[in-house]
């Protein structure tokens, strides 16, 4: 459901993403993960069309982002680095406003609302001012807007990002539920994210992948059962220079 093909980025002189090639299947969850730097969230604009990679190309259910990068978006759920919210609406409103951008109209658009704040667990802020809300809130009303579509696939940036540990168990439960019939590609810094809600996991290090493997072999790879000390010693101490 995702190719990612020989996907490069360049930025001057600076490579972001160095001939990334993976795949991730329905059904599978993958954990997208690297240091600060590593070129995780340039390529997952890339995947979801919103930035034109250098070269290479990636696949939304055979949909090529290079070629067809409207088409391949409407296949993907996509939640943002610093995803962009509507401080004056309600968690309501700005899903129905997110619908209605989605093209989704009449009963379509009131049933996905409603899906959206049952599945992110919105019900008791739904006619609450995003403004008012708590990070981990307004992070849950991000995530609905990305569902809306009821997509294929979903690339989530940092999904768990500033959430507290109660949040980060119900989002990671929430990933592995829709996991089970979509594609996922979600980039983390935490490590125990890995065993707790994904099928297999990369690690990418200065635009390139330099670990792939299920939960258990990464594990196994690192020869102490610390997925951290692998991390340490397959990743630069600081790429973003
Ligand atoms: N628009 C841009 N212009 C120039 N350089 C950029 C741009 N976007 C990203 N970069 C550089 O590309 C490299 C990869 O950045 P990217 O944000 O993809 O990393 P990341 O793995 O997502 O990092 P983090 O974990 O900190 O979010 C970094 O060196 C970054 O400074």
């Amino acid at each position: 459901m995702i190719e990612v093909e020989n996907l490069s980025k360049q930025f001057g002189t600076k490579t972001a993403v160095d001939h990334l090639s993976f795949s991730v299947r329905k059904g599978e969850v993958l954990g997208f993960l690297g240091p600060n730097g590593a070129g995780k969230s340039t390529t997952m604009r890339m995947v979801t069309g919103f930035l034109p990679p250098t070269s290479g190309d990636a696949k939304i259910c055979g949909i090529s982002v290079v070629d067809h990068p409207n088409e391949a978006k409407q296949k993907v759920g996509y939640l943002p680095e610093s995803a962009p919210l509507y401080n004056d609406m309600t968690v309501s409103g700005f899903l129905r406003f997110c619908a209605d951008v989605r093209g989704l109209s009449g009963s379509t658009k009131n049933d996905a609302v409603e899906r959206a704040i049952e599945t992110c667990f919105l019900k008791s802020v739904a006619y609450q001012s995003i403004e008012t809300l708590s990070k981990g809130y307004r992070h849950r009303t991000c995530l609905a807007q990305s569902l809306l579509h009821d997509p294929e696939v979903l690339i989530l940036d940092e999904p768990t990002d500033g959430l507290d540990p109660n949040q980060k168990h119900e989002v990671r439960q929430l990933i592995k539920r829709l996991g089970e019939t979509k594609a996922i590609l979600f980039s983390t810094h935490i490590l125990e994210e890995v065993e707790a809600a994904c099928t297999r996991a990369v690690i990418v290090d200065r635009g390139r992948i330099v670990e792939d493997g299920t939960p258990a072999e990464l594990i196994k790879k690192s020869g102490t059962g610390s997925l951290t000390d692998l991390f340490r010693k397959v990743t630069t101490l600081d790429t973003a220079a």
